[in-house]
């Protein structure tokens, strides 16, 4: 795993989309500042690691709107959307996926949530709040797992903002490595919902990890990966598309800023 892999994979997703439609591409760059930022870098144009995950934190703690923020999940989640279109493009879940997870978690009610990729933890504010206000006397927990030491200070703190401390959890290091820990140390015994969101080429032995060696997914438990089609994840789709414990479908949304076509991959475990 590199995080120079992942930047390299979305890069070329992204460049085949300007060749393939340049009418619209330059439609986008009018919507979207961020992108258009991006377009003059050219083969410079970074999505994550560069400093911008610091600067988000910096453009949500000093956004006129702050004071309101706090304890208030989806204007955190807002102004987070704002840096991500109009300053500076974030690798996140963003404003059309999060639609379709928020309706995935409404169906759902999880009561454990693990999610492999945690940024600067605007999917984990999300479904943290959903998830606390489906079941606001019940214990539940999201357990956001995070390569970057650097991007879990970030999240940590964005968390708190949004007054979810005490539902989601932060933790730094390798996915695979933290899901093994918490279960040695009985902080997870099962995960209802597991969103695989981090490096592409992670989103198998992962899984596995979960599934076979700490069978910690029980029947029911509901498994989404993102960016199945940008910046891509064929040989997670086809195991998870012939695993005989397994029913998968694809679902489509945006990748944004740009609206860029992709598909989550939601597994059932029978
Ligand atoms: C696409 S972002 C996650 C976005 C987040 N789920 C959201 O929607 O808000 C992918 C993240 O995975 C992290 N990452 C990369 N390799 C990882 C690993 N082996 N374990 C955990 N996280 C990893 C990267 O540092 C990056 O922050
Ligand atoms: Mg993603």
């Amino acid at each position: 795993m590199t995080a120079a892999m992942e930047e390299g994979d979305w890069k070329a997703k992204v460049s085949e989309y300007i060749g393939a439609d340049e009418t619209a591409w330059h439609k986008k760059l009018e919507k979207y500042p961020s992108l258009k930022k991006m377009g003059e870098l050219g083969p410079d144009a970074k999505f994550s690691h560069d400093g911008r995950e610091e600067r988000c934190l910096e453009f949500v703690k000093s956004h006129a709107n702050v004071n309101e923020m706090r304890g208030n999940p989806a204007m955190v989640l807002q102004a987070i959307d704002e840096f991500s279109s109009q300053q500076e493009m974030l690798i996140n879940l963003g404003p059309d996926k999060n639609r379709i997870m928020a309706e995935m978690i409404t169906k759902e009610r999880p009561a454990v949530f693990v999610e492999f990729g945690g940024h600067v933890g605007y999917s984990a504010i999300l479904v943290a709040d959903l998830m606390r206000k489906q079941r606001p006397d019940e214990a539940v927990k999201v357990w956001s797992l995070e390569f970057e030491p650097r991007f879990t200070k970030i999240s940590t703190e964005l968390i708190a903002l949004a007054g979810l401390q005490d539902v989601a959890t932060v933790i730094a290091g390798p996915a695979g490595d933290s899901i093994r820990k918490l279960k040695a140390e009985a902080k997870v015994d099962h995960v209802d919902f597991l969103f695989i969101d981090h490096v592409e080429e992670l989103f198998l032995p992962d899984l596995k990890i979960a599934m076979d060696e700490l069978q910690i997914l029980k029947p029911g438990a509901l498994v989404v990966a993102d960016n199945v089609l940008v910046p891509g994840a064929p040989v997670y789709r086809e195991y998870v598309r012939n695993h005989e414990s397994l029913s998968s479908k694809g679902v489509k949304g945006l990748v944004m800023p740009g609206e860029f076509e992709d598909e989550l991959e939601v597994s059932r475990v029978l």
